[in-house]
C-alpha cells in the first residue's frame, strides 16, 4: 500500500487501505485500490488525476457519503466504519463541510439564510452576529438579503463556502469548486479558500482538474487507476501540469493541452 503522509499537525482525515468497487462479476470496476492518505489539520490539499482515476470516489468515501468495500476512513479520529447510517449523517452534518461545482444553494433563501441553514439543521438558533461576520468575511455584506439568482456565479460560490465553514467543520471537501467560474471569479474563490486555511485554520481537501487551482494548495496528491500516484508540496501550476501530462491526464482533453498561464497564482 502506498501511503501519502502529511506530517504537519494532527490528522483531520485518514484513509487506510481503502478500496471501493462498483458492480459485480464481469462488470465489476475497481475505482479505488488500497488507497492510503492522510490530511493534517489546517492544511489545504488538492487531489488530481486523469478522468476515471477515482477522485470522486475518493471524495465520497472520505466524506462518509459512500462506504468503502474495504479499508478504513477516520475523520477527526472517528472511524466511519463503526457508525450506523444515522450516526454517519450526524457526523457529516457536524464535522464535514461540502462545496460543489454547482453551488447547490437553496434558491428561495437569502444569502444569510443559506449560510445559517447548517446551523438550523443542527437544531441551533443561528447567532446573527456570527452569520453577519461570516458574510463580511466572504465579502458579501451588501448582498446579505439577496437571493442566489441575484448573485454572480463567483458570489454564489462564496456563499456556498461560507455555508460550509459556518459550523467550523473538521474538514471541508470541495469538488471542482471553480469548475463553473471564469478566471477572475475562480481566483477570488480560491483566495477565499486559502484564507479559510491560513486565518481560520480550516482543513480543506479539493478535487480539481485545474493546475492553477491546485497551485493554491499546500500539497497536490495525484491518483491514477484508483491508487496513490505521487504528490507535490508547495506546487506551482506548471509543475502540476507537467505531472498531469506524465500521468496522461490531458490525452482526451484538448482544452488542457497547452500549459496553464500564471494568472491567479499565489506568490
Ligand atoms: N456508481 C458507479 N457505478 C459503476 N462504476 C462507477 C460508479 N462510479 C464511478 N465508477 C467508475 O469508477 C471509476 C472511478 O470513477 P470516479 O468518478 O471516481 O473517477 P474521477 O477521477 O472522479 O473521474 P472524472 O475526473 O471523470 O470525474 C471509473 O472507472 C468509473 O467509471
Amino acid at each position: 500500500m502506498h501511503t501519502s503522509q502529511d506530517l504537519r499537525g494532527a490528522e483531520a482525515v485518514r484513509l487506510e487501505a481503502v478500496s471501493k468497487s462498483y458492480g459485480r462479476g464481469s462488470g465489476r470496476v475497481a475505482a479505488l485500490r488500497g488507497l492510503g492518505m492522510s490530511f493534517g489539520h489546517g492544511t489545504f490539499t488538492a487531489v488530481m488525476g486523469p478522468s476515471g482515476s477515482g477522485k470522486s470516489t475518493f471524495l465520497h468515501c472520505a466524506a462518509g457519503l459512500v462506504r468503502p468495500s474495504s479499508g478504513r476512513v477516520t475523520v477527526g479520529g472517528i472511524d466511519l466504519s463503526g457508525l450506523d447510517d444515522a450516526e454517519l449523517t450526524r457526523l457529516r452534518r457536524d464535522r464535514i463541510g461540502f462545496v460543489f461545482q454547482s453551488f447547490n444553494l437553496l434558491p428561495a433563501l437569502t444569502v444569510s439564510q443559506n449560510i445559517a441553514l447548517p446551523l438550523r439543521l443542527a437544531g441551533q438558533r443561528p447567532d446573527e452576529g456570527l452569520v453577519r461576520a461570516v458574510v463580511r468575511r466572504v465579502g458579501l455584506s451588501e448582498r446579505i438579503g439577496h437571493l442566489p439568482a441575484q448573485l454572480s456565479g463567483g458570489q454564489q460560490q462564496r456563499v456556498a463556502i461560507a455555508r460550509a465553514l459556518v459550523t467550523r467543520p473538521t474538514v471541508v471537501f470541495a469538488d471542482e469548486p471553480t469548475g463553473a467560474l471564469d478566471t477572475r471569479a475562480a481566483a477570488s474563490v480560491l483566495t477565499l479558500l486559502r484564507e479559510s486555511v491560513d486565518t481560520a485554520g480550516r482543513t480543506l481537501v479539493m478535487v480539481t482538474h485545474d493546475p492553477v487551482a491546485a497551485s493554491y494548495a499546500d500539497r497536490v496528491v495525484f491518483l491514477a487507476d484508483g491508487a496513490f500516484a505521487g504528490e507535490l508540496h508547495r506546487p506551482t501550476a506548471d509543475a502540476v501540469a507537467a505531472r498531469m501530462t506524465r500521468l496522461g491526464a490531458w490525452e482526451d482533453e484538448p482544452r488542457h493541452r497547452s500549459m496553464p498561464q500564471a494568472h491567479g497564482r499565489r506568490s
